[in-house]
């Protein structure tokens, strides 16, 4: 296979997974959509971690609600829990690098608030324990994972989990920016009208 045969390859099993879970995660995703401005009606916040790529989704999901995504409106109330280095850094040295996430959870959350958990493994430590410090803060919890995924283990049935069912991450990641992407344009739906 040449270069360019393996690159269309790329193209050809994004689309093949993006046409296979479309069905069974559009509801999942509406469903979040709608716990997401439940809270955020209710005066909660959204709380974002991952790690890596996935604290790059955190951020972007922060930045779209707090900023804005393709329409006009007011900020919405979103937080990514991986953009301060001087606490991560804190916590990693002072306690443990599986607590970063956890610690600001709970000092910050309450039981208003959701933590939207990104994990493309789907075992990430210190998100797992994200999970653990907002149960125990009475949020809820939505959690973008993949195939295999331990994150399912540790979830409430309140909670509502955005699982790719394939364990490519380089294709689960691309997969989980779609699902931010189509979040924001439903959520944005629901406070301002079909466009
Ligand atoms: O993007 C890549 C490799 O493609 C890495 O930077 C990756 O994001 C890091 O290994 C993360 O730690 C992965 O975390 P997770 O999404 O699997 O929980």
């Amino acid at each position: 296979m040449d270069l360019v045969e393996r690159i269309s390859r790329q193209f050809a099993d994004n689309i093949e997974l993006t046409t296979r879970v479309m069905h069974e995660l559009s509801p999942g995703i509406a469903h979040a959509a709608e716990r997401i401005v439940a809270c955020l009606m209710a005066d909660g916040k959204l709380l974002a971690c991952g790690n890596g790529s996935s604290a790059t989704d955190a951020q972007r999901i922060a930045s779209l609600l707090l900023n804005r995504f393709e329409r006009e409106r007011p900020g919405l109330a979103a937080f990514a829990l991986t953009s301060d280095a001087t606490t991560l850094a804190a916590i990693a040295e002072d306690y443990d690098f599986d607590l970063v996430y956890s610690k600001q959870v709970r000092a910050i959350g309450q039981p208003a608030d959701l933590l939207l958990a990104v994990s493309a493994s789907g075992s990430a430590a210190n998100v797992v324990e994200a999970i653990h410090a907002a149960h125990e803060r009475q949020m809820g919890v939505i959690a973008l994972s993949a195939e295999g995924s331990l994150i399912g283990d540790v979830l409430t049935s309140d909670d509502v989990h955005l699982q790719i069912a394939d364990d490519h991450a380089p294709r689960v990641r691309e997969l989980h920016m779609l699902t931010l992407h189509a979040l924001c344009d439903a959520i944005d739906c629901m406070l301002l009208g079909a466009d």
